[in-house]
């Protein structure tokens, strides 16, 4: 595959992690980053080293007030010498797309619709090309599955929910299912340690909380950073989420799998520890063509990062994407889509 240019909308925990990835994948050149006040463009290539290191303590997130950890004069993004200071970054970033081969979309999920009125922009702009998320929720599948027509006729394979969980894991359920004939259940049990990480991964931990049966989006987005601070501390600093609203139900049913309602997403959140509370498994269950009934599990060594575990696939499947792109297949992809069909 020639190479492949690349945009990261969104350089908060994840997206700064994505440009670091990126360094170690083949023929992944990033072009263009943006948080919500800088953006850096360069088609020869950005230097991640020197945007990172920029950047670095100083990332302007959604984690709240305080939380924004934005040092010195410029903020974020801004700071690196090869950014400028805007309002209108992800328009800056549509501006430069005709010479962009694909789009990372790290962007924070505080409205269902965010991410589908981002597309929306590069639709309008007429950006014919692939876009990727890595966002969580199931609802927004749907809304994205709306599109698909427009896509299509814009020439955009857009990839969605292509991070961890969903991503990575549903992918591995995909593929877990390949012994079986009928898929009873699949569970996805995840555990991350987010001690030093947590300062960089607050907005993620707030997305977090709203997956809580007691809080919703709103409340995660009007919370105070104290009031985070509280339901953190209430819980020890270890928080274990059930039932998920998880886009892992919808993509595997999406790809044929099994329906959505046979699909479980939870997991440990310990800010105490780097060490994971507990191992990221996925189990499906099922029934093979000869009537044997087993359980296909798929683990992620303890010592693997949330960052890593969500950067490698999500770059991974947006260089799938581009394979498609180029090959003239358009619309909408879930991540179990791209793996071995059932
Ligand atoms: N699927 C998974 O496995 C998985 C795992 C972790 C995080 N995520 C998702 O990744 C997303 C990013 O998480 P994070 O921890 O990096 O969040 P973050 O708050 O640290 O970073 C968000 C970034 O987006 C930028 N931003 C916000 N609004 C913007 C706008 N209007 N224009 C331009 N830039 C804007 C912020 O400045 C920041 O750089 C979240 O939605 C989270 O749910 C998914």
């Amino acid at each position: 595959m020639n190479d492949v240019t690349f945009a990261v909308l969104g350089t908060g925990g994840i997206g700064r992690r994505t440009l670091e990835v990126s360094k170690h994948k083949d023929g992944l050149t990033p072009v263009a980053a943006c948080d919500r006040h800088g953006v850096a463009v360069d088609h020869d290539g950005l230097d991640v080293d020197e945007l990172l290191s920029a950047t670095e303590g100083n990332i302007a997130s959604d984690g709240g007030a305080s939380a924004v950890k934005e040092t010195g004069e410029m903020k974020g993004v801004a700071a690196s010498t090869q950014a400028v200071s805007t309002d209108t970054p992800i328009d800056d970033i549509i501006a430069e797309s005709d010479d962009i081969d694909a789009v990372l979309i790290a962007l924070p999920n505080f409205e269902h619709d965010f991410i589908p009125r981002v597309a929306d922009r590069f639709v309008d702009a007429g950006y014919s090309g692939v876009l990727v998320d890595v966002l969580k929720r199931s609802r927004v599948i749907g809304m994205l599955d709306e599109r698909t027509e427009t896509f299509e006729e814009s020439g955009i394979t857009f990839v969605c929910g292509a991070g961890a969980t969903p991503g990575f894991l549903t992918g591995a359920a995909a593929l877990a299912a390949q012994s079986f004939v009928e898929v009873d259940e699949v569970e996805i049990w995840w555990g991350v340690g987010l001690k030093s990480g947590y300062e960089d991964n607050r907005g993620t931990v707030r997305e977090d909380i709203a997956h809580l049966p007691e809080y919703d989006i709103n409340d995660a987005r009007e919370m105070s950073d104290e009031e985070i601070a509280e339901v953190i501390d209430e819980h020890d600093g270890v928080i274990e989420f059930n039932d998920m609203e998880h886009a892992d139900d919808v993509l595997l049913e999406r790809a044929g799998i099994c329906d959505a309602e046979d699909v479980t997403v939870g997991g440990i959140l310990d800010v105490t520890s780097d060490e994971k509370p507990t191992t990221t498994t996925v189990r499906v269950t099922g029934t093979t063509f000869d009537g044997e009934r087993g359980t296909n599990t798929f683990q992620l060594d303890d010592n693997t990062s949330m960052e890593a575990n969500v950067n490698g696939p999500a770059l991974g499947y947006l260089k799938s994407a581009v394979r498609r792109n180029r090959a003239g297949e358009y619309g909408v992809f879930g991540p179990a889509e791209l793996l071995p069909q059932f």
